[in-house]
Order: structure tokens, then C-alpha cells, then sequence
């Protein structure tokens, strides 16, 4: 049976100046659980048997013991954040024009065994670590049973009536306590599943993108916000300031359902031991083209606009310049007289 009683406190919780709303958490049995999903808003689905198996002994002896010989995928910062780029867009000579840039992270390969050490040695002051790593046909037995053991009548129903595309994979998440992952969003339907530990997420719908301005799409940052919360600049980024966010603190069993392009940020509570969760991405469902287009829909024209601009640009610089010759004074202006 699983206490009620609260697990964690406010302490634990980063400060950032943003209002909240906090979503919705219904049992998994609930018909509002449908009327959520279809409308692509976020909920937090309770008392499910989604990732029972691995919440009943999953910890971070379990995973030495049991993740198996290969190599994992193991982040590492200097500081608690772990800002995702992807190395496709960095400049090198296969990439001449691609921006500058340095990696705010490492990016290691280590074993499981190596991994779980660092962390029983961190001190305030180390590098920090995170492994992200795809759940794949490497892993030992005892994970293999417990992974087929996942409610996954549950998640495959859903993933029907809903109409989502295929799963596309599980990712695995061990992080230390602090560790945060910047607001960003994906191009992906996610059912987020906290196994160990506790997590808060902080959700924007995809109609804050002009208050949460995200990197352009040929930087390494692209999808990712370029506002540091705990230092937001105003100067910047005024219309921060409008950003309206809608919380929760995940806790073992609970799977939060995290709608493709919404904007997330996920933090491990200050002080509340290491983390682990798992998520299942799928594939958007076929686009239904009715009018008014949703929210989405139009980040994601917007996102085709700026790839095709780079491609017959040859230039990302000239992106902007160009997109504001085009709007200033013409989309600007009252374009009624
Ligand atoms: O748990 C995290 O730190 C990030 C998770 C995430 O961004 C995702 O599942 O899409
Ligand atoms: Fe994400």
C-alpha cells in the first residue's frame, strides 16, 4: 500500500520566477484520462501497473547488478544542468556552416559499474553525471523480464485510441539528485514513467513558444529554450515574463503523459537521492488536417519554414535577415488599411 503522505517538500524544489498551475493527477482507470490525452493536455496518470515490475525493485544496485556489460551513455556537466544538443549540428568540416559552438556537456560512454561508482564518490564541487541511455536488447535478464512485464496492454491501448504513431523507444534515466533538464520540447508523444526517486516537471503548451524563444533550428540547441530560469534575461527575452507553466512532482508509479511539442523542464529534487525513470516515445499519429490548425501543427510549419530557408540560403545568418525584410512593416502593421 502506498502512503498518501508526502514524500519531498518545497525546499526541494528549484526556484524560478514562474507561475504554476499543477496538473492534473487521475487514476488510471479514469475516462478523463482519454478526454486528457485526446486533447493533447498533460496528466499525471496514477495507481497504473505501467512500470510496476521495476518499481517494486529497480534501484541503483539493481541496475549495476542487472544492466549488463555494454557501454552506456553517460553525461557529464560541470554544473546541474544538462542542456541537450545534438552533435549532428556543430560545426565541422562536414558542417562549414554550421555556428560555433561549445558543448556545455561531455558526452561518455562508460559501464553501469563505473557509472554507479562515480556516484557513490561524488562530492559538492565534481562534475556532475546523468545516463540516458535507449533500454535495448543488451540489458541482463532480470530487466528483460521485468520490461516485458510492463503493463504494456495498458500503454498499447492508449497508444491506439489515441491514434499515435509506433513506439519508437524506452529510454532509461539515472540521474543524481539536483540534476536539471532545461525546458525544451520533442517531436514525440511521451508517456514519462518515474520508477525511483522523485522528479518535478514543469510544462508549457506549444502556444508559449514566442514567450520560452526557442534556439533556431540549425543550432545545436534547436528545440531547446535559450531562457536560463534561474537567470532569466528580461532584456532578452521580455515575454518570459508571460510564460505560464504547469507543474508536478512525480513520484515511484506515476506516469506523467507529456504531449508531443510540449515544452518540458525536469529537475530531481535537491536532496532527494538519485532518480530513475523511463519513457516511451511514439511517433505523432497521421496529421488530421482540419481547420482552425492546432498549436502544434504551426510550431511544426514554422519549424519546415526555417529548414527550408537554411537549405536554399546555404547560410543560417541570413535566415533572420531575411524572415524580417519579409514581415517588418508589412505582417506588422495593421495590414487591414
Ligand atoms: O528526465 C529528464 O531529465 C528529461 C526527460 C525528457 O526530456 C523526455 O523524456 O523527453
Ligand atoms: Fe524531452
Amino acid at each position: 500500500m502506498t502512503s498518501d503522505k508526502k514524500q519531498w517538500d518545497y525546499s526541494q524544489l528549484r526556484k524560478y520566477d514562474l507561475n504554476f498551475e499543477q496538473i492534473p493527477r487521475v487514476y488510471y482507470k479514469d475516462s478523463k484520462i482519454d478526454e486528457l490525452l485526446a486533447l493533447n493536455r498533460p496528466v499525471v496518470i496514477t495507481g497504473s501497473n505501467i512500470v510496476k515490475p521495476a518499481c517494486e525493485r529497480w534501484n541503483l544496485e539493481f541496475l549495476e547488478d542487472h544492466l549488463g556489460n555494454s557501454d552506456h551513455t553517460v553525461y557529464v556537466s560541470r554544473n546541474h544542468v544538462f542542456k541537450y544538443y545534438d552533435e549532428k549540428k556543430i560545426l565541422s568540416k562536414s558542417n562549414p556552416k554550421g555556428v560555433k559552438f561549445k558543448p556545455p556537456t561531455r558526452i561518455v560512454e562508460m559501464k553501469v559499474y563505473e557509472f554507479m561508482q562515480k556516484i557513490r564518490d561524488w562530492r559538492h564541487g565534481d562534475d556532475r553525471i546523468y545516463l540516458q541511455q535507449s533500454l535495448n536488447a543488451s540489458v541482463g535478464q532480470a530487466i528483460a523480464e521485468d520490461f516485458v512485464r510492463f503493463d504494456w496492454q495498458y500503454v498499447n491501448g492508449k497508444q491506439d485510441k489515441h491514434n499515435w504513431g509506433p513506439l519508437t523507444s524506452n529510454l532509461l534515466f539515472v540521474a543524481m539528485e539536483g540534476n536539471v533538464t532545461p525546458c525544451h520540447y520533442d517531436e514525440q508523444q511521451n508517456f514519462f514513467a518515474q520508477v525511483y526517486g522523485y522528479k518535478r516537471c514543469i510544462l508549457f503548451p506549444p502556444n508559449q513558444f514566442e514567450c520560452l524563444y526557442p534556439h533556431p533550428i540549425f543550432h545545436p540547441h534547436d528545440r531547446q529554450s535559450m531562457v536560463d530560469f534561474e537567470k532569466p534575461d528580461y532584456n532578452k527575452f521580455p515575454k518570459f515574463k508571460q510564460a505560464k507553466g504547469f507543474e508536478t512532482v512525480l513520484g515511484p508509479g506515476d506516469v506523467l503523459y507529456i504531449p508531443i511539442y510540449w515544452w518540458h523542464h525536469v529537475e530531481s529534487l535537491l536532496s532527494g537521492g538519485p532518480t530513475i525513470t523511463i519513457n516511451f516515445w511514439f511517433k505523432g499519429g497521421p496529421t488530421n488536417i482540419e481547420y482552425p490548425l492546432n498549436d502544434h501543427q504551426k510550431v511544426s510549419i514554422m519549424r519546415n519554414i526555417e529548414k527550408m530557408l537554411v537549405e536554399v540560403l546555404q547560410d543560417p545568418k541570413e535566415v533572420g535577415p531575411l524572415l524580417r525584410t519579409m514581415v517588418l512593416g508589412r505582417f506588422t502593421e495593421n495590414i487591414n488599411n
